[in-house]
């Protein structure tokens, strides 16, 4: 059972499709990196799977069940997405997180909290004050904040239904390194330690890398691949280009010597041999067969350049 699941989702506006029978799954404990370019349908894919945006067709299913609760609010709220049991709470950040700069974060949250009927309300204010490290900080005006207090507070809000699913569009948007890190380490603590599934857009690569487990590739409102953090390292990994005097032999030789690489003769007589490659331990084996090397480099291939490529090769094709 998938955590989220679209089923042909689409969105018309003005008759443009800005996403386009969009299928993605998110599985339970997933953080789930959302990779596309400016206006390539991200948030709006987050708005329906939230269901601040009715979708033109197509559906949300949320932990098996179809998602037809009552829409939170765009930012902040964490309300049910389903019916009786079935039901998941769904935590969302995706614009600007709405906060009332003259009062403090707690007060913030608190006026959230009572709007929806949030048992406890204190309790779990103070709870979600120290779940996002603003614990010091909840009597404090959130008009001193910096933008990563006033994000982290945003998370807060995000939290306070505690959600089954978060919904995190662009968190590091403006954030200096250390607020990033931290939003960063706080993203997978949450992951973590209360097991909510995480989808995350973003366009710091390097940020998400540090943190998916999956990732989903979006052009021009379609989906146009879903791979696993471990795929994607294997093709970003560093690949090697080997030319011998003798290709046949040093083919035979290598994939013996190394089962898990994967090889592929080139035309002009070089082998590109791509995994998990150590390239000493490739050319010690070439020596010791006493094979004769013409060429030997290494690659090494840029996240950035690999989604890049993913993300014009989508929009090619629609
Ligand atoms: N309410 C709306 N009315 C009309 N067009 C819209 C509306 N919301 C979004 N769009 C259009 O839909 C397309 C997708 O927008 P969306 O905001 O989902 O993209 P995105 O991938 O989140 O972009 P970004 O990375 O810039 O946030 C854009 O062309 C945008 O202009």
């Amino acid at each position: 059972m998938y955590a989220i699941e679209t089923r042909g989702l689409t969105k018309v506006y003005g008759g443009r499709r800005v996403v386009d029978d969009f299928a993605m799954t998110v599985q339970p404990g997933d953080i789930y990196g959302f990779v596309g370019r400016n206006g390539a349908g991200k948030s709006t894919v987050m708005k329906m799977i939230c269901g601040d945006v009715a979708p033109t067709a197509g559906e949300v299913v949320l932990f098996g069940c179809e998602a037809d609760g009552e829409a939170p609010a765009s930012t902040g709220a964490s309300a049910p997405r389903g019916k009786g049991e079935g039901a998941r709470r769904i935590g969302v950040l995706i614009e600007e997180p709405g906060l009332l700069p003259g009062l403090s974060a707690y007060r913030n949250l608190m006026a959230k909290a009572l709007a929806w009927g949030i048992v406890d309300a204190p309790a779990r204010c103070e709870e979600t004050l120290r779940l996002v490290g603003l614990a010091g900080a909840g009597s404090r005006k959130v008009r001193g904040f910096s933008l990563g207090m006033k994000q982290r507070l945003g998370l807060a809000l995000a939290l306070l239904g505690n959600p089954d699913v978060l919904l995190l569009d662009e968190p590091f948007n403006g954030l200096d390194p250390e607020a990033t890190r931290a939003m960063r380490n706080l993203i997978v603590r949450l992951n973590q330690s209360l097991g909510i599934t995480v989808v995350v857009s973003s366009h710091v690569l390097d940020q998400l890398d540090r943190m998916v487990t999956r990732y989903g590739v979006i052009a021009e409102g379609r989906l146009v691949r879903q791979m696993s953090a471990a795929e994607v390292a294997a093709e970003c990994g560093s690949s090697l280009r080997v030319r011998t005097a003798d290709t046949a032999c040093a083919l035979a030789l290598l994939q013996e010597a190394f089962p898990a690489l994967t090889f592929r003769a080139e035309p002009d007589g070089s082998l590109a041999i791509s995994g998990d490659c150590d390239a000493a331990a490739v050319a010690q084996a070439l020596r010791d067969n006493e094979q004769v090397v013409l060429e030997f480099t290494q690659d090494h291939r840029d996240i950035e350049d690999y989604f890049v490529e993913l993300m014009e090769g989508g929009a090619s094709h629609v």
